[in-house]
Order: structure tokens, then sequence, then C-alpha cells
């Protein structure tokens, strides 16, 4: 494989394989989601490359491929992002250039503040003592435990920047759980969804005619603005006074963007891979055991607290995440990384443009990295005495300079959800979960359909 990387094209392209495609709308109809990527890497290799309407998506399958030109420096060559509307393109997710470049340092900068840190602790177990409360009355009968979570997740951001929780029954945190609905439900890749974001005046009437709910981005985009211009005022006397950010005027456009990305990009990401790992924990109970033994021993020695500061005392706990987030692949692919110039990969030729996706889906199921890929093993990532090790072929925040800001803030949430709700529950699967292969969809994320369960109270 070749570590060569140049900015030229190459004289004589090799022609990119990859599955032949409709005049017009190209693979469109042909892909039927992420399992589709793993069978084209499995017929094409570690590249291909697919037609989806008139663009052409190149796909890196492989961690060699990936690291080589995602990463490091060959990686500066692949930073853009598609140009959206304008609701969207401005922030971190979506925006590129310059003011992406210059969003995203001062927002990383801001998240590795130590108080920010604490904050974002504190946020989380406000929101877990609400969520306990929910569950505890759901207890003994099936329980779709992603909708009680799924305002956790969102209601951990506002916790955060406005340095505590939204109240239980205040209007705020209603708003904030309509808006994690309308993210929910929202296909930024639906053609309709896409229309609605240009024109918000079509989007009732299109709901209308195609007999669909296409949720209000714009309103929500509306909310959060709302919420984080007070944030940004309190923040700039408080919270993140050093950060770049506190120096920023409110109604700076791209800032706000960028926040109102942390949602976008923070919500259900984190709520489908903490689904997926409580519903593989269902379906294997003495794997739940084993995880529940080690919770109570690290939080009995630690005076009934259960805290961030435990996790490396945790090995079992942090392998069964790991394990979830690789199976549930929750972005099974990275979002497009456009070439920013004329370039070539492993000889084949990448016109300045082309959307570059690290095939993540296809990396957590190699079966060169994992044996029975498929299945639920958290010991995989663990060696002989029990530690972890940092598994193979795994990515799923994403690759080189566009990787994924929230991994801290997410992990953090997926550590201290787990742990409360294996410490106060046992979760005992549905006979949906105990089916084979649970069915999943993709709209934002790749999500567990219908995922339910029952929680029996511990003690
Ligand atoms: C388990 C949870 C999460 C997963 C699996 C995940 C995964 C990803 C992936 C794959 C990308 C694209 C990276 C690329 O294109 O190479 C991404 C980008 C991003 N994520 Fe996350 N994410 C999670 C949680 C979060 C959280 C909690 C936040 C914020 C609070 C967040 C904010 C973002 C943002 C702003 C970007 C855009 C970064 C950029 O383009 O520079 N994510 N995430």
């Amino acid at each position: 494989m070749s570590k060569h990387h140049g900015s030229a094209v190459i004289s004589r392209p090799k022609e990119l394989p990859g599955p032949k495609g409709l005049p017009f709308v190209g693979s469109l109809f042909q892909w039927k989601g992420p399992k589709t990527n793993l069978a084209w890497t499995q017929q094409f290799g570690d590249i291909y490359r697919v037609k989806m309407g008139s663009r052409t998506l190149v796909y890196l399958n492989s961690l060699d491929l990936v690291e080589i030109y995602l990463e490091g420096s060959n990686g500066e060559l692949f930073l853009d992002r598609p140009a959206g509307p304008a609701a969207i393109a401005q922030g971190l997710l979506f925006g590129s250039g310059n003011a992406w470049k210059k969003n995203k340092h001062a927002l990383m900068e801001a998240l590795q503040v130590r108080s920010f840190v604490e904050s974002m602790e504190d946020a989380i177990q406000s929101e877990l003592k609400i969520v306990i409360k929910i569950l505890n009355s759901r207890c003994n009968r099936q329980v779709k435990i992603g909708d009680v979570m799924l305002h956790a997740c969102a209601n951990v951001i506002p916790g955060l920047m406005l340095g505590e929780s939204l109240p239980e029954e205040s209007t705020q945190r209603r708003e904030i759980g309509q808006v994690a609905l309308n993210m929910e439900g929202s296909d930024l890749s639906s053609i309709l969804t896409q229309i609605s974001l240009r024109h918000p005046k079509l989007r009732l009437p299109l709901s209308k005619l195609f007999f669909r709910d296409i949720p209000d981005i714009h309103e929500s985009s509306r909310i959060l603005q709302r919420l984080l211009r007070a944030w940004i005022r309190r923040a700039r006397n408080d919270l993140l006074s050093s950060a770049p950010l506190a120096q920023a005027p409110e109604s700076n456009q791209e800032l706000l963007q960028s926040l109102i990305d942390l949602f976008f990009g923070g919500v259900t990401s984190t709520l489908s891979a903490l689904e997926f790992t409580l519903m593989y924990l269902s379906k294997n109970p003495e794997m739940q055991q084993t995880a529940q033994e080690e919770i109570d021993r690290v939080v009995e020695g630690n005076g009934g607290r259960l805290t961030w500061s435990l996790k490396d005392q945790m090995p079992f706990i942090q392998a069964c995440i790991i394990e979830g987030l690789r199976l549930g692949a929750v972005t099974p692919s990275t979002l497009p990384h456009i070439a920013t110039v004329d370039t070539e990969i492993e000889g084949y030729a990448i016109p300045r443009g082309t959307f570059v996706m690290g095939g993540i889906y296809s990396l957590h199921y190699d079966p060169r990295a994992y044996i029975d890929a498929e299945r639920f093993q958290p010991q995989r990532h663990l060696t002989d005495k029990g530690q972890i090790t940092p598994p193979k072929c795994f990515r799923p925040y994403g690759v080189g300079a566009r990787r994924c800001v929230g991994e801290q803030m997410a992990g953090m949430q997926l550590f201290l959800y787990t742990t409360s709700i294996l410490r106060h529950y046992t979760i005992q699967p549905t006979d949906d979960t105990l089916a084979p292969a649970m069915e999943t969809y993709l709209r934002v994320v790749h999500r567990l359909k219908d995922f339910k369960c029952v929680l029996l109270k511990r003690f």
C-alpha cells in the first residue's frame, strides 16, 4: 500500500471499483443502509466509489487507508464539508475553510477547560436524578427507555451551557424536549427536508402532500439561538472567561450555529450508542450481571457515590460501552470529507470536490480485526488481566481534523448513564429484543428501531 500522497492528479488513473448504478440516480435505490456498505466492501474491497445522484462518494474501508489519507497531514487535503443551506452551513458540522477552523479550535479549547469538564459531570448527574425518578415509576412493564433518555441527552447541553440544569417543569425544558424530538425526526439526507430547509414556507404543504411529518428545523434553530444567546451573555463573565468563545459577540452567527451543532451532533448519537449497549446487555444476562457486580463493588467502595472518576476502576463496563459503540456504529460513515484539491488515493484519481467517507461500519465489522465481528463480546477489549486494551479498527467518532468534538462529553454520558441504570435496575429483554437481529434505521444517526425493555428494581 502506497504511503505517498501527492496533490497532483496522477497521469494514468485507474478506475475505482464500485456498484453499477442507474443513469441519473446512481446507486440511490440499491443502498439499504450500512449493511449495504459492508456488502460493497466485501465485494469491491477497501476502497470503492458509489454514485448517489450526481455525486460520487469514495469510501475508505480499512484502518490503514483511513489513517494514511484522512488523518495526519494528508487529512488536510480532505477538510471541507458539502455546502448546505444557510441555516446549517456556517457551524461546525457543515462549515468549511477558515471559519470552521476558528470555531472548532475555540470550541475544542472550551471543552478542555477544567471547570467546563466539572460542569459537564454536574449537568449529567442532575439529568440522572430526573431520569431515575421517571424510570422508578415505569418499572416492571415495557418501557421505551430511549424516550426518557432523549430528554436527558438533550438537556445536558443547556445544563452545561447555562451552568445549571433547567428546572424539571420549566418552559425551556419543554422547548428543548421539542427540539430534541425534531432533531430525532429529521433526516438531513431527505430531499423533502432539504427543500423545506431552503424554503421554510413549503414545509407544511410538503408534509401534507407526502403524508410525512417534516420536522421544523428552523423553529428548533430559533429556540436554540434564544437559549444560546443567554448562555453566551453569562459565559462571558463566568464559566468560560478564559476561553476564546467568551470573547465572541453573542450575535456572531457562526458561533451560534457551532453551538447549535452540539445539539445536532450530540444528542441522538449519544442516545443511540446508549441504547445499543443497553440492548446488548439485556440480551446477555450473564454479562449484565458481571457489569453490575463490577459497578456495585466500585460504588460501594466509594461511599455509594457513582462518579466519572471511577471509570478506570470499571474496565468491564468500559469494554461493554466500546462494544456497543462498535456494533451500533451510530454514525456508520464519517460525514463527507471533501477533497479541497485534485489529488489521488492509492493510484485512483480523486478530483477536487469528491466526497471521501471513512467507512466506520466496515471498519467496525472488519473480519480481519474481529472474530465473529457481529457478536457482542466486551471481553475482546480486555487483556488476560482484565484491563482495557485499545480497540482495533475502531473509529466511532470519525477521523482526522474533522473528528467529533463531543467525544469526551459522549464518553462521560455513556459511562454515567449506563452505570447508573445498571446500578438501579436489571434490564430484561422483550421478545422483540431477543430476535437474532433487531431492526435499525438511519436518519441523522443509526438507531435501533423500537428498543423496549423491562426494568426490575434492584434495591
Ligand atoms: C456516541 C456519541 C457520538 C458519536 C458516535 C459521534 C460521532 C461523530 C462522527 C462520526 C462525526 C463526524 C466525524 C468525521 O467526519 O470524521 C462527528 C462530528 C461531530 N460531532 Fe459527534 N458524535 C457523538 C457525540 C457528540 C456530542 C456529545 C457532541 C457535542 C456535544 C458532538 C458534536 C459533533 C460535532 C460538532 C461534529 C462536527 C465536527 C467537525 O465537522 O469538525 N458529537 N461526531
